[in-house]
């Protein structure tokens, strides 16, 4: 049996494998409305096999949305279209979940494809971006936010807050904190972006109060019996790596404390100066390090398309759940093509019964 499909359980939620589809932002809604794009892009990303589907990162408040066209959570009318999309994963024998998140000072941006950089101060879908310090991120982001008073932080919290309970409600059953790649959360724990002088600054508990604080106010809307998770960035690759892994550890040991189910390991992002080694999984040893030393689950992500990389990554004990974006965007039905590569019996029945008994009796000559 491949490690990469057998089942995960984790509280009261079972995959049916190890392969998680981790969030990949759209840029396709109106006033943070989900509509046909994201039900087909989902649905069919769930057909194709994956245990899990994580709904891309989703914004607890208007302003803390990465561009115009992201994904919202703070009104009822955007749950109640996301729901239909949680019943869409959850009908093709997915897990359903999702990932709520603030921008920080990344936000109000163009699409990637259409500059991918601060909207003009004058442009009429122009807003203020948020974050600990009036540090900009730099390169094509290099507005100056505006420093986050003590207001703002627990109006933060609070947003995050009922975006988990929108999202219970909605019918989600996985529940991930984007606490990673340079948008707010990841900006209160890096000192590239945080240079506070309150408790929410300076040591890396002060750095880490944030996150642990809005992870605890989430705790207490999403139910216990469902996995609640963060993605987090460990690393910076910034020429400070241990010390920036070490502080991470920590601070995942305090969350786990703190009610943290699972981590997902990913990639500060937090300055334009990093050195990032890409490279196929080249994260899983990162992984592994926190999976051994914090003692928590981990999923990671980053070149993990080989399915022999992904396996070897699960089978040596470096991760838990193995996260395949961007090549699902290509082949939605990539977990048919892996099981196929190692050697499952059967391996049609990835997918749902209608194309699989079909695709089982089909030999092309
Ligand atoms: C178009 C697009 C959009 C997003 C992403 C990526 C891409 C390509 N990624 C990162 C993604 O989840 C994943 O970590 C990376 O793509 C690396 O995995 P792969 O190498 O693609 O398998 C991402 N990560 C995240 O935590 N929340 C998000 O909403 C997004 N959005
Ligand atoms: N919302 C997110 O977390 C996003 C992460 N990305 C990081 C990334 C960098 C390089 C390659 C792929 C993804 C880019 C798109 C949006």
């Amino acid at each position: 049996m491949s490690a990469l499909f057998t089942p995960f359980t984790l509280k009261r939620v079972t995959l049916r494998n190890r392969i998680a589809i981790p969030p990949m932002c759209q840029y396709s809604a109106q006033n943070g409305m989900a509509n046909a794009w994201h039900l087909s892009h989902y649905a069919s990303l769930a057909r194709g096999g994956a245990g899990l589907v994580i709904v891309e990162a989703t914004a607890v408040s208007p302003e803390g949305r990465i561009t115009p066209a992201c994904l919202g959570l703070w009104n009822d009318e955007q749950a109640a279209e996301l729901a239909h999309i949680a019943a869409a994963i959850k009908a093709a024998g997915a897990v359903p979940g999702i990932q709520i998140a603030h921008a920080g000072r990344k936000a109000n941006a163009n699409k990637p494809w259409e500059g991918d950089d601060h909207i003009a101060a004058d442009d009429p879908r122009y807003w203020e971006t948020l974050s600990p310090s009036a540090i900009p991120f730099g390169q094509h982001l290099d507005r100056e936010p505006r420093a986050m008073s003590h207001a703002d932080i627990q109006r933060l919290q609070a947003d995050f807050a009922a975006a988990a309970r929108r999202a219970r409600d909605a019918g989600f059953e996985w529940l991930e904190l984007h606490f990673a790649h340079g948008y707010l959360a990841q900006s209160f724990f890096s000192v590239h972006a945080n240079q506070r002088e309150d408790e929410y600054g300076g040591s890396a508990a002060g750095r880490g109060r944030f996150l642990l604080e809005t992870l605890a106010a989430v705790r207490q809307e999403w139910p216990a019996d469902l996995p609640l998770t963060a993605r987090f960035g460990v690393i910076e690759y910034d020429g400070n790596d241990e010390q920036t892994q070490q502080e991470a550890i920590a601070l995942t040991q305090s969350m786990k404390e703190q009610g943290l189910d699972m981590l997902s390991v990913s990639v500060g992002f937090s300055t334009p100066q990093a050195n990032i080694p890409w490279g196929p999984a080249f994260l899983a040893p990162v992984a592994g390090r926190v999976r051994r030393e914090a003692q928590i689950p981990v999923a990671t992500a980053w070149g993990l398309e080989n399915p022999h990389h992904a396996e070897a990554a699960l089978a040596e004990g470096h991760i838990d759940l193995a996260m395949i974006g961007r090549v699902h965007l290509a082949n939605p039905n990539w977990p048919y093509q892996a099981a196929q590569a190692l050697g499952v019996e059967r391996p049609s029945w990835v997918l749902p019964a209608p194309y699989a008994h079909w695709l089982e009796r089909y030999r092309p000559n």
